[in-house]
């Protein structure tokens, strides 16, 4: 059995009760592929993740959007690891480059985070990807290798971490990456496990893709052989995200 397909809906600062009411009813009433062809896990705000959690169907599992880098205490404004792992949250996605643009997250700064979850029996999304400047300078693969590398330098095991690769300038744009941009950087970063950490991490791990992700794109996505699901953004908002949920299918065609 290969690498289960993962779909991730990362809603980030949006939503109020009345909206996060109605994403959950569609998704609830949504007919979904079996769990044994496809994991999901829907990331709401913080303060609406035990509602989600405890309103939404089973299949379903919740993620936060961040926590504290270590244990929690005197840190205003912030949410630990044990928190989440105290309210039965199993995921949370870190090094978001919205976090990394806007909070000036650093590569070592989301290698700590990631380990330290990780330490505290959470599963991550951990978010790589280039700026369009990097791109068009050719570096694309040199600024995800060394993202990637911050966090491998700073944990034992890959077996809790699914990695998403996000070019920012496909991030709520509606440019999505080609299927052949997405496929290029992700059989890239499956290389650099095998030559990096291992042929066994290089072919278990999932590689997901995110930035414009949408019903109608989904498919062409999810077909490539080294794009093992999506981090979706505003689609995910929508009834579309069960669409993309679908797409899962592909692999199994
Ligand atoms: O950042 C993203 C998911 O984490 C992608 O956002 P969009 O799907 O809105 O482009």
């Amino acid at each position: 059995m290969g690498r289960k397909f993962f779909v991730g809906g990362n809603w980030k600062c949006n939503g109020t009760t009345e909206v996060v009411k109605k994403i959950v009813s569609t998704l609830n009433a949504g007919e979904l592929p079996s769990t044994d062809i496809v994991e999901v896990v829907v990331s709401p705000p913080f303060v609406f993740l035990t509602s989600v959690k405890s309103e939404l169907r089973p299949e379903i599992q919740v993620a936060a959007q961040n926590c504290w880098v270590k244990k929690g205490g005197a840190f205003t404004g912030e949410v630990s690891a044990e928190m989440l792992v105290n309210l039965d949250v199993p995921w949370v996605i870190l090094g978001h480059s919205e976090r990394r643009a806007l909070l000036h997250e650093t590569n070592e700064f989301v290698g700590d985070k990631v380990a330290y979850a990780l330490s505290q029996g959470l599963k991550v999304i951990a978010c790589v990807g280039e700026t369009l400047e990097q791109r068009e300078a050719g570096t694309t693969m040199e600024v995800v290798a060394a993202q990637t590398k911050a966090i491998a330098d700073k944990i034992s095991s890959w077996d809790n971490v699914v990695l998403a690769y996000e070019p920012v300038w496909a991030i709520g744009t509606g440019k999505v990456a080609s299927p052949a941009q997405a496929q290029e950087v992700h059989a890239g970063l499956r290389k650099w496990f095998e030559e990096n950490i291992s042929a066994d991490v290089a072919a278990t791990t999932r590689i997901i893709y995110g930035g414009s992700v949408s019903g109608s794109n989904c498919k062409e996505l999810g077909g490539q052989p080294d794009v093992d699901g999506f981090l979706v953004g505003g689609a995910s908002l929508k009834p579309e995200f069960i669409d993309i949920i679908k797409a899962a299918e592909v692999k199994c065609a």
